[in-house]
């Protein structure tokens, strides 16, 4: 998956914490299937909880951008997360007896506190390109997983989990996410992105939030 020209290059540069967070063992369990469901509940409830945070993100987004287009697509990866992806969490909790009350009341765990207010302090330290290199890898990283747990998973209970991120209506976010990133790196830029003085900070923004996704899994595992 490539979701543009960007997201390649960000990724290439991420170097082995890319592959920590897509091949965690976390994400393995759930491919096949070895996953306890204890570990995935208690992932479930904090992601929740990270969405919620996340979508305030990408609403922080919308006041940071430049253009309409730039408002309409971050607007549109809010209503995103807000109205599709939070479903999954709140049906599967609900199947185990958890009411989207207590989601929502769920205590955070640290590596959840670390990751999204990392997030949020790059987009209000920073502008709209540091707070988009801090939210990419949650958008298309998830969007790679899905893709390949889709393509290459066993007889798992985690189906409608892998079936929501391999799905179209989140890899139609992935594509628009991607396309947002490439101009507004091109508007913001230039044609030689790599060549910015502000690249090398931009790629250090998408590696931390990189470990800050396999820390996330390893919580999921470890409590
Ligand atoms: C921690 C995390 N990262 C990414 C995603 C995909 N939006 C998520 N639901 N949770």
């Amino acid at each position: 998956m490539s979701y543009g020209a960007t997201f390649p290059l960000w990724r290439e540069a991420a170097g082995d914490a890319w592959r920590d967070y897509t091949r965690h063992a976390f994400v393995e369990g759930l491919r096949d299937g070895t996953l306890p469901r204890g570990a995935f509940l208690r992932y479930l409830v904090q992601d929740y909880v990270f969405l919620v945070h996340f979508s305030r993100a990408w609403a922080l987004a919308v006041t940071k951008a430049e253009t309409l287009d730039e408002m309409r697509a971050c607007a549109a990866t809010v209503h995103a997360l807000l109205d599709d992806e939070m479903r999954l969490h709140v049906r599967t909790c609900a199947a185990e007896g958890i009411a989207e009350a207590d989601l929502f009341a769920a205590r955070e765990a640290p590596q959840n506190i670390a990751y999204t207010r990392y997030v949020l302090d790059a987009g209000h330290s920073g502008d709209f390109l540091d707070l988009l290199a801090a939210l990419a890898p949650c958008v298309l990283g998830y969007g790679e997983i899905g893709a390949r747990l889709a393509a290459d998973s066993h007889d798992t209970p985690y189906a409608d989990w892998i079936a929501t991120y391999a799905g179209e209506d989140y890899q139609h976010t992935c594509r628009e996410v991607g396309a947002l990133i490439d101009a507004a790196v091109e508007r913001r830029l230039g044609p030689e992105r790599a060549g910015s003085p502000r690249w090398p900070r931009l790629c250090a923004r998408f590696e931390t939030a990189t470990r800050l996704e396999a820390d996330f899994w390893g919580m999921g595992l470890t409590g």
